[in-house]
């Protein structure tokens, strides 16, 4: 079994879980909320910002020049791919991008991104990437569900350029690539160092969980 199967099996109840989300299930439907909606953009927005940078760190602990180029375009696409899909939301909704870069994270959002750039930091690259993997790829399996089972969802006006970046092939690719390269690296790597990296993946897909049910609770500060 390789490696990406052994870690969809460990979190599939999670990553289900989150499909069944109501904020999930209210994009593909339709029906959310626009202010749940906007909150998600600014909480997101600040989140990728720190989630650039774990591309960065991969440039950096990659062990090859391919792999540095793989991960140098990784950060160009989500600074200027996926980050202008929420300025372009913004501009709808009438908020700048000071305000949108302005945003505070919520404990959830800051824990999670922490959490990564911990990893990023001092693990190694094989603990980076499980740890960013879910992020990736749990985005693009709920982005074609809602594709999939929501009918109208790709066109909605609000909601329909999310799941069409989220479901492309495009967004697809960059997230095969890192699974691809997941396997490879830890072909042959002994249990005790693969337990360690399923922990990673385990732990992101459950804050991915987290963020979504942030975002429809509110979540803010308590205090
Ligand atoms: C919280 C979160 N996780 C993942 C993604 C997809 N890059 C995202 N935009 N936001």
């Amino acid at each position: 079994m390789k490696f990406s199967e052994r870690l969809f099996q460990k979190v599939s109840d999670i990553w289900e879980k989150t499909h069944q989300h109501p904020f999930v299930v209210g994009m593909g439907k339709g029906d959310l909320p626009v202010e749940s909606f906007i909150r998600y953009m600014k909480q997101d927005y600040v989140f990728l910002i720190d989630y650039s940078k774990l591309f960065a760190f991969g440039t950096v602990k990659a062990r090859d020049i391919e792999t540095m180029a793989a991960f140098a375009k990784l950060l160009h696409e989500t600074l200027h791919g996926e980050m202008d899909l929420h300025r372009q939301y913004a501009e709808r909704f009438g908020i700048t991008n000071e305000q949108l870069e302005e945003t505070k994270p919520t404990p959830i959002n800051l824990a999670y991104t922490r959490y990564m750039l911990n990893v990023a930091q001092n693990g190694s690259l094989e603990e980076l990437i499980s740890a960013l993997l879910p992020c990736m790829w749990s985005y693009w399996e709920i982005g074609k569900v809602l594709a999939r089972d929501y009918q109208g969802a790709s066109s909605h006006y609000l909601y329909g350029e999310w799941v069409t970046m989220y479901s492309s092939d495009e967004f697809g690719s960059l997230a095969e690539w890192l699974i691809n390269l997941l396997d490879q690296l830890t072909e042959g790597k002994p249990e005790w160092e693969l337990t360690i990296l399923e922990e990673h993946f385990l732990t992101t897909s459950r804050f991915e969980y987290m963020f979504w049910d942030m975002v429809y609770q509110g979540g803010e500060w308590p205090v």
